[in-house]
């Protein structure tokens, strides 16, 4: 059965691509992309698909709309005069690219309340609309104050009744005087839902090759 998984995350640049990345490199068969929203990009610069293209080669890639400024995908597209498509056009994308692959991925746009469309409908409204089964990851911050943000986050997933299959820390310290004060056992204690994944600081600036040879190894 095909596996639908939402990477959202506490903040924006807290590592939801590399994290994304990493799934597509640890995936079993066919794995397609969508980030429904990227902003911050002219049309000849990399986006967040890019990326996950260069750290694994995986070249299934599907972006619902390309905004150019830095900002949230409501107000760039207000800006830029853009009408976004709507989360029911990406809830259909996602039930298509679900017919014939084992997996799909889906990178929202900063954390999960962020209004992908013009009627302001987010990340979680996009897979309440889904007519199959999904999961959420929620990509964290290791240091201080990541506690809060993710209990705040878990909670709005609860509550909405969307089901969560981990937390996955984006970016590892290295050093073991920084990664010893990340209190990684308050994580779930303070959510209820495990810690899957650690990415190492410094992942995201590996060669393919090393990449998608460590990813599994990032995984519980
Ligand atoms: N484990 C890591 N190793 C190296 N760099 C990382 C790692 N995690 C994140 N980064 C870097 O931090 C920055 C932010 O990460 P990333 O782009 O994955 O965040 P994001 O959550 O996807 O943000 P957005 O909301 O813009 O999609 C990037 O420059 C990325 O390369
Ligand atoms: C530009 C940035 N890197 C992301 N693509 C968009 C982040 C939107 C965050 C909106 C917010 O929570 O204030
Ligand atoms: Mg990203």
């Amino acid at each position: 059965m095909t596996r639908i998984l939402f990477v959202t995350g506490t903040d924006t640049g807290v590592g939801k691509t590399v994290v994304t990345a990493a799934f597509a490199a640890t995936a079993r068969g066919s794995v397609a992309v969508l980030k429904p929203a990227q902003t911050g990009v002219t049309a000849d610069e990399p986006g967040d698909l890019q990326e996950v293209q260069r750290l694994t080669g995986v070249a299934d890639l599907h972006e619902g709309v390309r905004l150019l400024e830095p900002l949230a995908p409501t107000t760039a597209g207000r800006r830029q005069g853009v009408v976004l498509p709507s989360v029911d056009d990406h809830a259909r994308t996602i039930e298509k690219l679900a017919v014939d692959r084992d997996l799909v991925l889906v990178e929202g746009a900063g954390g999960l309340l962020v209004g992908l469309d013009d009627d302001g409908n987010d990340l979680a409204d996009l897979a309440a609309r889904l007519e199959i089964p999904f999961a959420f990851v929620v990509v964290a911050r290791a240091g201080l104050g990541t506690l809060n943000h993710t209990g705040l986050t878990v909670e709005a997933l609860r509550a909405r009744g969307l089901p969560i299959a981990g937390l996955v820390v984006g970016s590892w310290p290295a050093e073991p005087e920084l990664a010893e004060r990340c209190n990684l056992e308050d994580l779930p204690a303070t959510t209820g839902v495990p810690v899957i994944g650690r990415i190492p600081a410094g992942a995201g600036e590996l060669e393919r090759e090393a990449f998608v040879a460590a990813a599994a190894s990032w995984f519980e």
